[in-house]
């Protein structure tokens, strides 16, 4: 079969959820694509022009049938990871965050200086997050600009839908002279050299890659670099992604130099607009939550991540219910997990948790002063795929007529990592539910991005 479904029909079945809460399941879905690989009509099983149109595709030798007993899903969309953490993942887990970042994080990033390290580390970054079913990334990169540039060739050499920020961090007394820039005007000419790199990159004419203003978090950067990639951010209309209310260490630091909460900051520094991500939010008031609705910025919610370095858990049910944009990520190396399901299933259990408290010597009634706070699959499904996408403004994440086919195929089958579905017993969402909670980097037997191949082997 060919690596691309450009301008072919798919017959496939699978699940995707397009609005929060909701699964669409469909049986032998004829997924019409064109020439870019945008979805341009479906049609379902026994409608009217299905039959007409499926032996047209089959005579005109253009239909792809995925084979029997895989699953269709959208590909995930990873709304938080630091690129250059990935040698580190799985290490360093037990410090609190300051400690962490000065102890182990911020030499290794400082070692991206390195061009042939950034070559060797980003390659097998992206082959490993495509081949676990990640087709969208919203990444830190580094401070340094031939590393950052280095990221942007990976993501579409090897087809990876992304956005990539240079990382901007100049204060004197939070990061250390080895790993910083050494002033405002070198913080901006690294975010305009990103900036300019990626626009008009000759391999990106799809826009497949997308440059992020990326100031790293408030502590890490001065009050005037913030304002200046404000106004740039502004300029360029370009995504933003920064840390927010992540920690104690964090949160207490911004009130005591603003006086205010870090939306609050951020939005007087220009920095919350449509398409600003905040990462964690762990410490958001109803108020900063009504503030970054208003001003339609999202949150990427790192349940991992936050269970090792943050000792809270984003109230995320409260969020969602705010209307806030919520989607899910890795937050790779402080989350252990480069696979975008193992933070699904985590948003599941940390959602509980919050509900119900973990204290046994304390009541069942009195463990938790929380209550609603739980979220359930098609939630989560839900924020792994559209709501991620929709926070990024990106026309992916779900298999209706205009969006980009991107898309992974799910063999349950897969001899290395069976999962068991017991199809006479359980059926329906009760398999999506099972595909979710037991999927592995094994059961991903195909990964399309922009209806192309970047993982796997087609059939
Ligand atoms: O989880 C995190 N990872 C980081 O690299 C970082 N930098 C600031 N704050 C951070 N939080």
């Amino acid at each position: 079969m060919s690596q691309s479904l450009r301008g072919k029909t798919v017959l496939a079945s699978g699940f995707d959820a397009p609005a929060r809460g909701e699964i669409r399941r469909f049986e032998q879905l004829l997924i019409i694509l064109d020439d870019a690989g945008v979805i341009q009509e479906t049609h379902a099983e026994g409608s009217a022009r299905y039959e007409q149109l499926l032996s047209h595709a089959r005579q005109a030798g253009d239909l792809v049938a995925q084979p029997a007993g895989t699953y269709l899903l959208p590909g995930f969309v990873d709304l938080h990871i630091h690129a250059p953490q990935y040698p580190q993942l799985g290490s360093a887990l037990d410090q609190p965050l300051d400690v962490w970042l000065k102890t182990y994080t911020f030499p290794l990033e400082a070692k991206y200086r390195d061009e042939a390290f950034a070559e060797r580390a980003y390659g097998i970054l992206i082959e490993d997050l495509i081949a676990s079913g990640t087709t969208t990334a919203l990444y830190f990169g580094t401070i340094h600009p031939a590393a950052n540039r280095i990221l942007a060739d990976k993501c579409l050499e090897k087809g990876q839908r992304a956005l990539i920020g240079k990382v901007a961090m100049d204060h004197k007394e939070l990061c250390p002279p080895e790993y910083r820039d050494a002033s405002v005007d070198e913080a901006l000419a690294g975010t305009q050299d990103l900036i300019d790199y990626i626009t008009r990159h000759p391999d990106n004419s799809e826009n497949r890659v997308k440059p992020v203003v990326t100031p790293r978090f408030i502590p890490a950067c001065t009050d005037e670099l913030l304002g200046e990639l404000g106004q740039l951010a502004g300029a360029h209309n370009c995504h933003i992604q920064t840390h927010a209310s992540e920690g104690d260490w964090e949160h207490n630091h911004v009130l005591d130099r603003h006086g205010m909460s870090d939306t609050e900051s951020l939005d007087r520094f220009g920095l919350l607009r449509e398409h600003t991500v905040l990462a964690h939010g762990n410490f958001l008031s109803l108020v900063d939550m009504e503030r970054i609705k208003t001003r339609k910025a999202a949150v990427a919610h790192c349940p991992l991540s936050n269970a090792y370095f943050a000792d809270a858990i984003f109230p995320l049910a409260v969020a969602l219910e705010k209307g806030v944009r919520v989607g899910l990520g890795t937050d790779i190396s402080a989350g252990p997990s480069s696979s975008l399901a193992n933070s699904l299933r985590s948003s599941l259990w940390s959602g509980r948790l919050l509900e119900s408290g973990t204290d046994p010597a304390m009541a069942p009634g009195e463990r938790s002063s929380r209550a609603g706070q739980r979220i359930g699959m098609h939630t989560a499904f839900h924020l792994a795929t559209a709501g991620g996408a929709e926070a990024l403004g990106l026309p992916v994440g779900s298999f209706q007529p205009g969006m980009i086919f991107d898309a992974i195929l799910v063999d349950p089958e897969a001899k290395a990592a069976p999962i068991r579905l017991w199809q006479d017993l359980y059926g329906g969402d009760e398999i999506l539910e099972k595909l979710l909670y037991g999927v592995t980097r094994a059961n991903i037997a195909q990964v399309w991005i922009g209806a192309e191949l970047c993982a796997g082997e087609a059939v």
